[in-house]
């Protein structure tokens, strides 16, 4: 597979009329006025964290023209503050604000700010613009794009939410020169899912690729985000609301759901439990015959030259996953509905696993 140039790159998620822009490149937030495209009008708020305001929000403000009501809200960093407390303080400040219906927020940050962003968006007067400013890889490769947002409910993961898709999703790769390597680490388990799912090719290429995208490489890095992101952006423009084909970006998210909330929002990182939760999926699709013990042997190895744990928490039982899973989105009454692998490369969602077949490896996938 030939890797394309670091240079500036845009991609389109065709939506009819909701079609939006993806800008990727080195240098994006630099640009003077480079978000100004996408306003609906003057009013705008830049919602970020603690952490990130303090190293990108005085680019983010340079890529806005000069001339708005320009408002900005702070929140405190975190997956455990991805809830409703913190989504209604985005609605006080608009309202403090007096922002109406053609305002426009921006959301700088990782995949917690741009979902409870998007949310807050989503419901603020009914709907109102919004802007994905991601700025880790897991956001640059995945929650930027595709317009689910929501926050968590302590029983379940992204449990209230909405699809509500940004105006324009403006990558700029430079700012994972500052993101620590457990969160890149994190970040490399979607990529790797899209390979999983959809790419043998690109598996084939992430697998030697891997000690350069965690090196930071450029090349590398700029052929990782640009391949998942036009993978995404076709799925979403096939199926935006997850009535089909959508539902295989969730490999491996039955059981990193459980396990996140398990183990308390936040202490495993999102991209963590998903990739001890893909070769779980891995794993049970060898049992049931479709995969080989050497593809499995594949998954692992991929996912730790990745940094990402092999095991799951040691204090999780089998009733522990079935409880969790059993709340999970992609049911249809009470039947269970898993994404597997037929094969690398190719996925499924799969609603006949036999009880005893997935207890079983429950019951006997590695804990650590
Ligand atoms: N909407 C979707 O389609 C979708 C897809 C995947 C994941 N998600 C959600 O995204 C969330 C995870 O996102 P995440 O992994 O970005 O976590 P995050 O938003 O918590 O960011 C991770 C950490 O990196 C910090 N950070 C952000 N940018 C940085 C930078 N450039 N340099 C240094 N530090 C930086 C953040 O402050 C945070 O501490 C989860 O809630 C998950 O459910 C949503
Ligand atoms: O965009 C999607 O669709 C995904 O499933 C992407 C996932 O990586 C992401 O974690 C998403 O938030 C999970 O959605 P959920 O519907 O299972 O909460
Ligand atoms: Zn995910």
């Amino acid at each position: 597979m030939t890797q394309t140039l670091t240079g500036p790159h845009t991609l389109e998620v065709a939506l009819g009329d909701r079609s939006y822009p993806i800008h990727i490149g080195p240098g994006l937030l630099g640009e003077p006025g480079g978000l100004a495209p996408w306003l609906a009008g003057r009013q705008v708020m830049i919602v970020t964290n603690e952490t990130v305001a303090t190293l990108y929000l005085e680019r983010c403000r340079k890529a806005l023209p000069d001339d708005l009501e320009l408002c900005e809200l702070v929140l405190p960093d975190g997956e455990a503050t991805k809830n409703l407390e913190h989504v209604s303080r985005i609605w006080d400040a608009l309202l403090e604000a007096g922002f109406n219906r053609r305002c426009t927020l921006v959301a700088l940050g990782g995949g917690v700010i741009g979902d409870m962003v998007g949310f807050a968006a989503a419901c603020y007067q009914r709907g109102v613009a919004f802007i994905q400013v991601p700025t880790t890889l897991l956001a640059q490769v995945d929650s930027s794009v595709g317009g689910k947002t929501g926050v968590n409910h302590p029983l379940g993961k992204n449990m209230i939410g909405a699809f509500w898709q940004p105006r324009a999703v403006l990558i700029d790769t430079d700012t994972l020169a500052t993101l620590p390597p457990r969160e890149l680490s994190a970040g490399l388990a979607e990529v790797i899912k899209y390979g999983l799912i959809r790419d043998a090719d690109f598996l084939a290429w992430l697998e030697q690729a891997l000690p350069a995208l965690r090196d930071l490489a450029p090349a590398a890095l700029a052929h990782a985000i640009q391949r998942s992101c036009a993978l995404k952006a076709e799925i979403v423009a096939e199926d935006e609301t997850e009535q089909g084909v959508r539902a295989l970006l969730n490999l491996g998210h039955t059981f990193g759901h459980a396990i996140e909330a398990h183990q308390g929002y936040g202490n495993w990182l999102h991209g963590e439990a998903v990739g001890t939760g893909m070769l779980m999926a891995a794993e049970l699709s060898a049992r049931l015959g479709w995969l080989t013990t050497d593809d499995v042997e594949r998954v692992r190895a991929i996912l730790r030259a990745a940094g990402l744990p092999l095991e799951a928490p040691a204090e999780m039982g089998v009733d522990d996953f079935l409880s969790r899973m059993r709340l999970d989105k992609k049911n249809v009454d009470s039947r269970l509905r898993l994404v597997l692998l037929p094969a690398l490369g190719d996925a499924c969602v799969d609603d006949a696993t036999p009880e005893v077949t997935l207890a079983t490896l429950l019951e006997q996938f590695p804990r650590g």
